[in-house]
């Protein structure tokens, strides 16, 4: 496997693959990875003839300073997994190399709508800055495909607006959220839980399944449903952050045109703030 960790060297790569015709499929990530990017990584083993890993901690897309700077990094064990993983290339950058005029004098991407609400509201200029480190990762490796998590959900329909609106000829895959045994999203951030918080973690994934279930009995009166999930959180120990039921394609408050609804859930345990979300067909 080769690690590469500039955009010169990259490229030199990626032009003989495409010269040998080769199919390319791109996983995104941070880093510290858990078996949710495991299965990504599979994902884009079983479509393309060649995996790349990009592992980038984006500070463009931190709005708080102390969560980039807690943001774990584990590159060494990282690239032992994908080794093991049959992964061809992990692109490991620094920020000099991604932004070498540095954050301010960078150019954005900026997908209108769904940057600046839900969890772009909760993160101001997350979403930009998401956008941006993508669209420069498409533009690098061109892959044919690429992986991402329903675990972020807005950030898949951001980045699948992002392609339609620019053109990109990539083929965007959503990968279901992978759990622990307990219900937990897998997660980076799940690391700096203690050990107390660890415990108490998988009441958010069964606060929204509370929900969940309510929905699907017919129960319509959402702004009641997110009180009582707050409520739930709160005696649970958890900061409730921002809940939402919306509508699953648009992500737009739910009409009587609705089919599929997502609940959207972030909150604070401690100093670590969690996320996940669950999509329902709405028959009833
Ligand atoms: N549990 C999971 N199941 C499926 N995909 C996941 C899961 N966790 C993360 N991903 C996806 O992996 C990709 C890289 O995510 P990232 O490196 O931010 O990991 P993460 O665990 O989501 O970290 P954090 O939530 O702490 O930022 C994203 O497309 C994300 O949606
Ligand atoms: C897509 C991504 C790698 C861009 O930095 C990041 O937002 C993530 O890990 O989900
Ligand atoms: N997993 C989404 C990236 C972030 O939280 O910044």
């Amino acid at each position: 496997m080769l690690i590469i960790e500039t955009p010169l060297l990259l490229r030199r790569e990626i032009r003989r693959w495409r010269q040998e015709g080769k199919r390319i499929a791109l996983v995104p990530t941070m880093g510290n990875l858990h078996d949710g990017h495991m299965t990504l990584v599979d994902e884009a083993r079983a479509r393309a003839d060649i995996v790349i890993v990009s592992i980038f901690v984006n500070p463009l897309q931190f709005d708080r300073q102390d969560d980039l700077v807690r943001y774990p990094r584990t590159l060494q064990e990282d690239c032992e997994k994908l080794t093991r993983r049959g992964v061809d290339l992990v692109f490991a950058p620094s920020a000099q190399a991604i932004y070498p005029a540095g954050l301010a004098q960078q150019t954005f991407v900026e997908v209108p709508q769904l940057s600046d609400i839900l969890e772009g509201a909760s993160r101001p200029g997350h979403f930009r800055g998401v956008a941006t480190v993508v669209s420069k990762l498409f533009n690098l490796v061109q892959p044919d495909i690429a992986c991402f998590g329903e675990k972020d959900y807005q950030q898949l329909m951001l980045i699948r607006k992002m392609v339609d609106d620019m053109g990109y000829d990539i083929s965007i895959v959503g990968i279901p959220t992978v759990r622990a045994g307990d219900g937990l999203a897998l997660s980076s951030r799940n690391g700096n839980l203690s050990e107390e918080e660890r415990r108490l973690a998988p009441q958010l994934p069964k606060i929204m399944n509370d929900v969940a279930a309510k929905l699907n009995q017919g129960e319509r009166q959402t702004d009641t449903l997110l009180e009582q999930a707050q409520a739930s959180l709160r005696a649970a120990g958890f900061e409730p952050d921002a809940l939402f039921i919306r509508d699953a394609a648009t992500l737009q408050p739910l009409t009587t045109d609705s089919t599929r609804a997502v609940i959207l859930m972030a909150a604070w345990l401690g100093k670590t703030r969690l996320i996940d979300n669950q999509q329902i067909g709405l028959t009833a």
